[in-house]
């Protein structure tokens, strides 16, 4: 199995990477997991508590279930991943059964704060874009997709996003094989990761 980890920071263009990057590859060769998936249950908060939490920070992510589900996967055995609400801010009830792939994708913002994920990754990927185009297309993906206001996402992002982006989340660059440079659309460099991943089928 060839595991691939994509970071960046938010609105960078990650799933947008992914789906280019999988279009092209046969659909039984390939599986992605989001991170997103794995921000830790809160159900015992309240929703307005719930609105509170920095989701920018590591410990807003249940690593240690991502790392026994990946370690699963690479064992051969499936996993229940699951679902998140962007509009209740929790887990639901629901899990997506992921079977095992030749190649699996892992994407997130924080997925190389942690060293026991990151050891997992055969490639390690950072796809950049400037925070001001990352601000831009958060704003809009947020209100279009995400149920939130123009006040929640600009609030969020002085508070939250752009401190624990720039502690947290930019300094795993460092760590990255491949930086995509993603203020546009960058199809030469999907093109390469693409051919990496076919050279590995
Ligand atoms: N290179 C790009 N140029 C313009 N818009 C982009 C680009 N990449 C992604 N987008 C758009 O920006 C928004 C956020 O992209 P997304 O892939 O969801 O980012 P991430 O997963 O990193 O948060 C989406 O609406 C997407 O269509
Ligand atoms: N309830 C939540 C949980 C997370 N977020 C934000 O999602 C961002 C990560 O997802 P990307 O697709 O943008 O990588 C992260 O910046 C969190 O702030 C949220 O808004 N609400």
């Amino acid at each position: 199995m060839l595991i691939i980890g994509i970071a960046g920071g938010t609105g960078c263009g990650k799933t947008t990477v992914v789906n280019q990057i999988i279009n092209e590859l046969p659909p039984d060769e390939v599986g992605v997991i989001s991170q997103d998936s794995y921000y830790k249950d809160t159900s015992n908060l309240s929703y307005e508590e719930r609105t509170k939490i920095n989701f920018d920070h590591p410990r807003a992510i249940d690593f240690d279930l991502l790392a026994s589900h990946l370690e699963m996967l690479k064992n051969g055995e499936p996993i229940h991943q699951p679902v998140y609400s962007f509009v209740q801010h929790n887990r639901t009830k629901d899990t997506v059964l992921t079977h095992p792939r030749k190649v699996m994708i892992i994407e997130g913002i924080l997925i190389l704060t942690n060293q026991e994920i990151r050891d997992m990754f055969d490639i390690k990927i950072f796809v950049h874009a400037d925070s001001d185009e990352r601000l831009i297309r958060r704003v809009r993906r947020d209100i279009n997709e995400r149920g939130r206001d123009i006040d929640e996402v600009l609030n969020r992002y002085q508070t939250t996003l752009k401190p624990m982006h720039q502690q947290f989340i930019e300094p795993t660059k460092e760590y990255a094989d491949i930086i995509i440079p993603n203020n546009k659309y960058n199809t030469v460099a999907v093109d390469i990761v693409r051919t990496i991943i076919n050279e590995r089928l």
